[in-house]
């Protein structure tokens, strides 16, 4: 049975990337909402053909090029079709009430899609389309949460949306979206809490749900969400160079009709494609990662740290040691605002690597490199140097009152070593100023080693310290991680 009002089968057979944006834009431009599954069902094909089994070498080992796949109607109309039967038959209606989404309807709905998944290895790549659940029986995190959603647009749910952090994805439903659900599960070794509200999680004041500042999608933004997570990747060195254009084709069609603005990781995305392949009249990706930011701190209260890492990577890509560097220390603004617990791991990951890899082959790299006389000053700019102490500050500041410890000795040493190549002058420069006091005057007489700013401080009160604190809790950390004084706070 044909799904679809017919419209949608003109476009096809797909052809080309203007076939597949073509498709897109009518989807976009309504009257009804956009058909999640097909258009899901339609990347995962292309996305399957460009990036996997792609080498086809002839007899004499000419490699031939695979020119645009052709996607025909026959192929999306019976996977569609497999679709809606698997839903609307495992799915009866009639036992819950209509009107908005219950939790019971909704773990249902998630029990049909996780009861189809195979049971092996789930976090490889290309697992996040229906096209990979309806042929393989294959989903990762992200794909098991849009499943869902594409699921419950097919029961005519409509109250029943996606909603994204950094690292996770779940639903929210019932009046004004106010009810949330995990519907897949995150990371290796977790169990999964499906059914459960995220509530509890939240409190626990982690990155993983963003303390409340998740992106919450319509149907047009899960469009964007489906867009965003293509994967151009053939393998860890090489990109469908077809796949690459077509996501970023697909990104500014949804950027021209504000389907982006609310969502700093697609635009990340968006402004690392124009870094590789710049569209022309198109803005520069220093704007893009800028807008990504901008969105973050006006939607999200300032609460994600993508926006600053995909930013602060583009610097340390383009060798702006400096800026790259105030990218970072802006990013750990941001996650000093949560408690690290164990699956936040990612993040940490991305902290870690910072810390321990590029900030030091950025002091290397500018020491050896005395001729560059541009790049030597970064270790005689007070502004670079606090900026350091700013990023690990951050660190200092997510560490405290988390659950979990952060750093371990590994941190001070790299700290140690980034810190030894700023030139000593540089360092004296900063601002030191301690915070004052009641009467006015520096020294109240309390031993000022900053040990009263651990006791007294939390994170609000430091807040407000400037960078002189910062350097009293790096310091502090150096001491109490290499082991010379006790540590800061006991655990
Ligand atoms: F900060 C930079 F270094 C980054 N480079 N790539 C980054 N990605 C790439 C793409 N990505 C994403 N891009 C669009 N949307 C989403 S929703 C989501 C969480 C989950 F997968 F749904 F669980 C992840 C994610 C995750 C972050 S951050």
């Amino acid at each position: 049975m044909a799904p679809f009002h017919g419209r949608e089968r003109r476009h096809f057979p797909l052809t080309s990337i203007a076939s597949v944006v073509e498709l897109f834009r009518e989807q976009l431009e309504g009257p009804d909402e956009p058909n999640l599954a097909l258009l899901s069902i339609v990347l995962g094909c292309v996305e399957n053909t460009l990036t996997l089994n792609r080498s086809v070498t002839t007899s004499n080992d000419d490699v031939l090029r695979p020119i645009f796949p052709v996607v025909d109607w026959e192929t999306v109309d019976a996977l569609y079709s497999k679709f809606e039967a698997l839903v609307k038959g495992s799915v009866d209606l009639t036992k819950y009430p209509s009107g908005n989404s219950t939790r019971e309807l909704v773990k249902k709905v998630s029990d049909v899609i996780w009861g189809s998944l195979s049971r092996n290895f789930k976090d490889r790549a290309h697992l996040q389309s229906l096209y990979s659940f309806l042929t393989g029986n294959k989903l990762d995190c992200f794909g098991v949460a849009f499943g869902v959603v594409a699921a419950a647009q097919l029961l005519g749910l409509k109250d029943l949306h996606l909603a994204l952090s950094e690292d996770h994805a779940w639903v929210v439903f019932g009046r004004d979206s106010t009810d949330t659900a995990e519907v897949t599960w995150h990371g290796k070794g977790n169990e999964d809490k499906r059914g459960q509200s995220i509530a509890l999680s939240v409190a626990e004041k982690s990155w993983l749900y963003l303390n409340g500042h998740p992106i919450v999608c319509d149907r047009l933004m899960e469009v964007s969400a489906i867009v965003s997570s293509l994967n151009p990747g053939i393998n860890v060195s090489m990109d469908s160079i077809e796949m690459g254009a077509l996501q970023q084709e697909l990104l500014w069609l949804l950027y021209d009709r504000g389907h982006l603005s609310r969502y700093p990781m697609a635009l990340g995305n968006l402004g690392d494609l124009e870094e590789i392949t710049p569209t022309p009249g198109r803005p520069p990706p220093l704007a893009i990662f800028q807008e990504a930011i901008s969105s973050s701190v006006k939607y999200y209260n300032n609460h994600h740290v993508y926006p600053y890492t995909y930013l602060g990577g583009f610097f340390y890509r383009k060798r702006n040691y400096k800026q790259a560097i105030k990218c970072w220390a802006d990013a750990t603004n941001v996650i000093k605002q949560f408690n690290y617990t164990r699956e936040d791991i990612e993040i940490y990951k991305e902290f870690l690597e910072i810390a321990n890899e590029l900030i030091p082959n950025i002091v290397k790299a500018v020491s050896a490199n005395t001729t560059d006389r541009v790049q030597m000053n970064i270790l005689y700019n007070p502004e670079v140097y606090a900026d350091v102490l700013r990023f690990y500050d951050g660190i200092c500041q997510w560490e405290e009152g988390s659950s979990t410890p952060v750093l371990h000795v590994g941190w001070a040493q790299n700290l140690t070593f980034s810190l030894n190549k700023f030139d000593s002058q540089t360092r004296a420069k900063i601002d030191l100023g301690k915070d004052e006091d009641s009467d006015g005057d520096d020294d109240d007489g309390e031993d000022n080693d900053g040990t009263d700013e651990f006791k007294s401080s939390d994170k609000q009160t430091r807040e407000t310290k400037d960078v002189g604190n910062s350097n009293a809790s790096v310091l502090k950390l150096e001491e109490s991680l290499t082991g010379q004084r006790e540590t800061p706070r006991g655990r």
